[in-house]
């Protein structure tokens, strides 16, 4: 029963999706009314990047191939002077969310359209978010500039990508739609999509693992992927992703892995605080519990589940917690110091999440919303 006020706001997007999706990127970009593309990528995607720009022959205005992950500001100052300098009045994105947010550095001091081909199931191409790192630290915000105009959803270009790689990168999206469950800004089509890319990436990650070249697991992963990167562009983050910015941008660990060990520690954080939200995360992953749904769907496929084994190191735990403590932001339990510190050690040592005893009846900072 729904019984919540709440506020539902679309985006203009095109999304095309299926397998041999690809070769409609030239149409794509004649839509756009674009004839001069520069085509974005990291280092190691440059083979993809050049099947695609050959794809686009005279459309294509060159390849960038200097996307790194969280969009280092001269990476940003270097993609905008080549495109300038190719006089693109287009940007076609070939990759995860490291060249998907490239191109969204671009956009945001250009009028140029991005046309999205995300390899990954990070989801950037479906938000109006963008993040620039500067001086160590990282800024993201929010901007519908940088939304790409159009994605294209092939999960053959997924095929590629390393199991391993798509098992977190698989988890990384479930964060946004177990975030978007209980989120203070929650509506129910965004409670649909949630649960909905959920299961979808609960199902297709072990499949995939299985057999990695499987069309079919790969299509509903990267199905998955897009409803949960369109629920993290569609209303508010909180606990995990916060903290995961801290932990990523300050300690500089993968991004993707870190998504993964978090995760459960957050939902056991919030499991008292957010009960419908983890029935339905639970739910669509068919298990018992949230926290433990996700831990085991990590541990079972190989994932890190501990701080320790990506990176970071136990004496940076406290200045970790007082980063993360900073500034206010909507979570279902408050977020205090105490609780936080454990949560983290625990997230340290790879532990089993356990649902926390609260000692006091917790306040709902936000009211969750029963989409
Ligand atoms: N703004 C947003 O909405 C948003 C959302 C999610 C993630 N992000 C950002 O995206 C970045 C992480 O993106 P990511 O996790 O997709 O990783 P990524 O884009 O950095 O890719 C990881 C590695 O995998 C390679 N790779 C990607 N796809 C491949 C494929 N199909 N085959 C072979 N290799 C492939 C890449 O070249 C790279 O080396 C972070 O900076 C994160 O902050 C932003
Ligand atoms: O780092 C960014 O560009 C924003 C990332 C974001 O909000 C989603 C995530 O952390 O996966």
């Amino acid at each position: 029963m729904q019984n919540q006020p709440f506020t539902y706001e679309s985006r203009a997007q095109r999304v095309l999706f299926g397998a041999g999706t690809l070769a409609q990127a030239p149409a794509e970009l004649e839509r756009m009314g674009a004839h001069k593309a520069l085509v974005l990528c990291t280092a190691p995607q440059r083979a993809q990047a050049e099947a695609v720009a050959a794809l686009l022959g005279p459309r294509a205005a060159g390849i960038f191939d200097g996307a790194v992950m969280h969009v280092p500001m001269a990476s940003a100052e270097a993609a905008r002077a080549a495109a300038a300098q190719a006089g693109a009045n287009a940007l076609v994105a070939v990759g995860g969310g490291s060249t998907v947010g490239l191109a969204k550095a671009i956009a945001l001091v250009s009028p140029l359209p991005v046309l999205a081909i995300p390899t990954t199931y990070a989801g950037s191409e479906m938000t109006p978010i963008y993040g620039l790192t500067e001086n160590g630290l990282k800024r993201t915000g929010r901007d519908v500039r940088v939304l790409p105009r159009s994605v294209l959803y092939d999960p053959e270009l997924t095929l590629a990508l390393p199991v391993g790689l798509s098992v977190v990168s698989g988890i990384n999206a479930i964060a946004h739609a177990a975030e978007g469950l209980y989120a203070a800004d929650g509506n129910p089509v965004m409670g649909l999509m949630a649960a909905e890319g959920i299961a979808a990436l609960g199902r297709a990650l072990p499949a995939l693992h299985a057999a990695p070249h499987d069309l079919h697991a790969r299509s509903d992963a990267l199905y998955g992927a897009w409803l949960c990167g369109l629920v993290l562009g569609s209303v508010s983050m909180a606990l995990h992703h916060k903290l995961c910015h801290t932990l990523g941008g300050s300690f500089n660990l993968p991004h993707a892995e870190l998504h993964t060990v978090v995760l459960p520690h957050v939902l056991a954080y919030n499991a008292k605080a957010a009960p419908h939200a983890m029935q339905r995360i639970a739910a669509a992953l068919g298990t018992a519990d949230a926290a433990l749904g996700v831990h085991t769907l990590a541990r079972r496929l190989g994932a890190p589940t501990a701080l320790r084994d990506i990176g970071m190191r136990e004496e940076d735990l406290d200045k970790a917690c007082a980063l993360a403590l900073r500034d206010a932001y909507p979570n279902p339990r408050p977020i205090e110091a105490a609780p936080l510190r454990n949560l983290l050690q625990e997230a340290f040592e790879g532990a089993a999440p356990r649902p926390p005893n609260l000692s006091t009846t917790p306040t709902q900072q936000t009211t969750e919303t029963t989409p």
